[in-house]
This record gives C-alpha cells, structure tokens and sequence, in this order.
C-alpha cells in the first residue's frame, strides 16, 4: 500500500476520533436536513435508487445512539435506498434499507442490510451513489479506508449516476495522493458547508 495514503489515513482518523458527541449529533442531522436539497442540486431522479451506506464510529452522519438520521431521510422523502454489502474482493453487493430492523452485523463492525442481494450491477440502477471517505479534494479524488471496495464497484456506476463522497467540514484537502485505479467523485458533500461540485 502507498504509506503516503496510510499515513493520512491515520492522521484523519485520529482527529476524527476527537470529535465531541454534539458534534458527531449536529453532523448527522444537517446531513439529514440537507439530503432533499442535495438531491434536488444534482437534479437526481427520484425513481432512481439511492445508493448509501451505514456510517459507523467516527463517521459523519453516525450518531452516539446508533440511530440513522439520514437513511431514515431518504426512505421518509421515499426514495428506494441500497445499502452494500462487502463479498470478499469482489465489488461491493447491494441490498435494499427500508428501516433499521433490516441491518445485521458484518464485518470491519459494519452494519449490513439482511434483505434479498440484488448483486454488485444494481449500483447501475442508481441515479446517486453515496460513498464514505475519510477525505476529498476539489477535483473529486477521494481517500477511503484502503479496501478498495468502493474502487472496485465504481466502475460499475452507469454513465448518469452521480458519485457523491461524504467528509467532514475541514475533510476537503486541497490535494491528495492518487493512483490509477482511484475513481473520481462528482461532487463532496459536507455536513455545514453542504455540497460542491468538482472539477
Ligand atoms: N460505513 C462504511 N461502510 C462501508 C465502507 C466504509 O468505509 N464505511 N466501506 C468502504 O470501502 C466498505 C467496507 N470497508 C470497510 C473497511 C474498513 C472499515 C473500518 O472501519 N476499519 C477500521 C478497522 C476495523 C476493522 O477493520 O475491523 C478502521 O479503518 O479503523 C470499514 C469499512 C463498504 N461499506
Ligand atoms: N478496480 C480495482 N480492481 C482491483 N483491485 C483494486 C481496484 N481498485 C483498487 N484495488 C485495490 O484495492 C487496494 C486499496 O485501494 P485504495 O487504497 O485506493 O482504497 P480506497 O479507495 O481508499 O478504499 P475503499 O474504496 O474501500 O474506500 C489497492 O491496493 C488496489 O490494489
């Protein structure tokens, strides 16, 4: 693995981890308060899946209490979520949220979506795809935890789904390292600084 990249990867961790509870809860709220605006921004089709994850520990939008402000967003305006699922190395598989009843533990201390698998192509489906990453620069690329699961199932995207990465407000870096196989995000979305589209 490029140490450049681990290293980063520590360093946002760390700070990530200092993060107070009122701030975890003000993150994941304007999260949530900010989805519909978001969606409308990238002009997304509301028949379209959306494409989101579970965030967990120290992610934006994970809450102290385990709640799930922003999944439940998206399902309450009725969009149709899929969440993923990891197999291995292969590209991500995708199930659909309907309620938090539908999550089980998975591995890494992810929670995982127990519905029927609609296999990794139903990201292409998607009209937007959420992806975690610990941090984002201005021309879309994107640092995620080094499995390479996102990578792997980006690809798959079809050409009009929007690729949209989550970062804390001071997780927009102005540059970071890339590799070939890094796929591009069309925008970053922040919990108060909101949305912007990369070049
Ligand atoms: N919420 C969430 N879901 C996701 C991802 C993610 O980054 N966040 N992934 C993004 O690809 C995929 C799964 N890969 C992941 C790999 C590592 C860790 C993680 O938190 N690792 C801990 C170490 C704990 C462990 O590995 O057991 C860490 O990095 O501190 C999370 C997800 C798909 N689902
Ligand atoms: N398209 C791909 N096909 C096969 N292997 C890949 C692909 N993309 C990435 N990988 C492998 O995954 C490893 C991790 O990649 P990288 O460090 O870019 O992960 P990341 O984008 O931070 O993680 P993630 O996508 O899980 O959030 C790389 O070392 C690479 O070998």
């Amino acid at each position: 693995m490029n140490a450049s990249k681990a290293e980063l990867r520590a360093q946002l961790l760390a700070r990530r981890r200092e993060r107070s509870e009122a701030a975890r809860w003000q993150d994941a709220a304007n999260l949530a308060a900010s989805l519909p605006g978001v969606l409308d921004s990238l002009g997304a089709d509301p028949a379209r899946p959306l494409c989101l994850y579970v965030p967990v520990r120290s992610e934006p939008g994970a809450t102290p209490d385990g709640s799930l402000p922003l999944l439940d967003a998206a399902v309450a305006i009725g969009r149709r979520v899929l969440l993923p699922v990891v197999t291995g190395s292969a590209p991500l598989d995708w199930a659909g949220f309907r309620d938090r009843g539908d999550l089980v533990p998975g591995p890494h201390g992810l929670l995982e979506p127990s519905r029927r698998r609609e296999g990794p192509a139903a990201i292409a489906s998607a009209g937007v795809v959420v992806v975690p990453a610990l941090a984002a620069t201005p021309d879309g690329v994107r640092l995620g935890r080094g499995g390479g699961h996102y990578d792997r199932s980006l690809p798959l995207v079809s050409g009009s789904t929007l690729v949209v990465a989550v970062v804390a407000d001071d997780e927009l870096l102005p540059e970071l390292p890339v590799e070939p196989h890094d796929v591009r995000v069309h925008a970053v979305w922040r919990p108060t600084a909101g949305l912007i589209g990369t070049a």
